[in-house]
């Protein structure tokens, strides 16, 4: 497809729909917008987007679909300002948020005014934050599911689809209080129970500080999530509040449940929970696209000659500094790339920064 997409803001998922509407529509240009000046400017350094955002109204107002990727609340305000404002059309507005009761009940002031607006929600993401951590490849194979509203027109739907053909993601229309009660049982809910195990934890830790240092394999599985954006988390508990609390209520029936079964020290009943468990587990078709590995990554907006990159690297090795992954993104002839190395430590990555700031000229970014 041809035309204008703006996007605002510019984090993991803004960023990753940035890069898959590029692949899959080369010649669209894609404007980017975020509060936060640094991230826009990285966003257009790794060519997630065309251009950087000059009057976002005006650009809003002439494009031919609006992503809103904000945490939620941040949404709904936007919601509230971009339908004062004289949409063409043919505009089509969607966004990414995790929930989508509460702004559905708000992209009701769109269709007061006739707008077009297709809620949207890529179940693939990850516990990093911000536009550095964007993928090409991040929403491939997961289910985008779709909330279009009552009045919304098939065409559209299939326009926004057409869109976002670059995702590589499997489409699911659902309806908005569907949606926050499933997504609030396999995404919300274990956040709550991640984020618990680690307080857990943290209360041990104080009279027993080796805790944290023998906490690896399990604990570090079920409590990755806990490392995610808690503006994005705590937005996301707000908006779907009833369905938590009842999730919870039975949580602690289940756990009652586990506290019964240790009281009658019955070995062939605790079998059968945590075997009933694992069968059920091992027949979900779980799959495994969308996880990022979490390395230390250092980002160094680097010109397009041949050479540069052994000039880098040649520099870390001198200094014995070791790397775990190198790649450049996305870049295009006649302007500037970013490389993006991968460290194994967080002082690994200084040690690196300070390398690279110390013997060239080169801008770097961590974030
Ligand atoms: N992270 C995930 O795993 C994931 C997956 C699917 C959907 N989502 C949803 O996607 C949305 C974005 O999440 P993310 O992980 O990309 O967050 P992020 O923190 O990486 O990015 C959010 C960006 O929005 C910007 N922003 C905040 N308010 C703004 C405003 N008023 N105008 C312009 N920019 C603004 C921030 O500066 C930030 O750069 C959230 O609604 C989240 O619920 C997240
Ligand atoms: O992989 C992760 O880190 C995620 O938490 C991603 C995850 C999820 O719960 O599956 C988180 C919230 C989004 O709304 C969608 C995806």
């Amino acid at each position: 497809m041809e035309g204008t997409v703006v996007i605002i803001g510019l984090g993991l998922i803004g960023g990753s729909l940035g890069l898959s509407i590029l692949k899959g529509n080369p010649k669209a240009t894609v404007i980017g917008y975020d509060v936060q000046e640094k991230e826009m400017r990285l966003a257009k350094a790794m060519n997630t987007i065309t251009q950087e955002s000059k009057n976002l109204q005006q650009e809003v107002e002439g494009a031919d679909v609006v992503f809103l990727c904000t945490p939620v609340f941040q949404t709904e305000q936007l919601i509230e300002k971009l339908s004062a404002w004289s949409l063409s059309p043919h505009t089509i507005v969607s966004d990414v948020g995790s929930t989508k009761k509460r702004i559905m009940n708000k992209a009701q002031l769109f269709y007061d005014k006739g707008y077009t607006f297709i809620g949207g929600h890529p179940m693939a993401g990850s516990h990093k934050s911000g536009v550095a951590a964007s993928k090409v490849i991040l929403f491939e194979n997961a289910f985008y599911l779709l909330t279009p509203g009552k009045n919304v027109h098939e065409r559209d739907v299939d326009r926004l689809k057409s869109w976002l053909v670059g995702t590589k993601a499997k489409f699911f229309v659902v309806d908005p209080q569907e949606h926050d009660e499933i997504t609030g049982m396999v995404s919300h809910f274990p956040h709550i129970i991640a984020s618990s195990l680690v307080h857990q934890v943290k209360k041990v830790h104080s009279t027993q500080p080796l805790i944290s240092r023998l906490a690896a394999g399990g604990f570090r599985d079920l409590s990755r999530i806990a490392s995610s954006d808690p503006t994005m988390w705590r937005d996301i508990t707000m908006h779907n509040t009833d369905i938590l609390k009842e999730l919870l209520r039975q949580w602690q029936g289940e756990m009652n449940q586990v506290i019964e079964l240790l009281n009658q020290g019955d070995a062939d009943a605790m079998y059968h929970y945590f075997d009933e468990a694992k069968q059920f587990r091992d027949n979900m078709p779980i799959l495994q696209k969308g996880a990022i590995p979490s390395f230390y990554d250092l980002f160094v907006d680097i010109p397009d000659y041949p050479g540069v990159i052994s000039e880098i690297t040649g520099l870390l090795a001198k200094q014995g500094i070791s790397i775990v992954n190198i790649r450049i993104m996305e870049t295009r002839q006649d302007i500037n790339g970013v490389l993006a190395i991968s460290f194994q430590t967080e002082e690994d990555r200084r040690r690196g920064e300070s390398c690279i700031t110390s013997t060239t000229s080169y801008e770097v970014f961590t974030v």
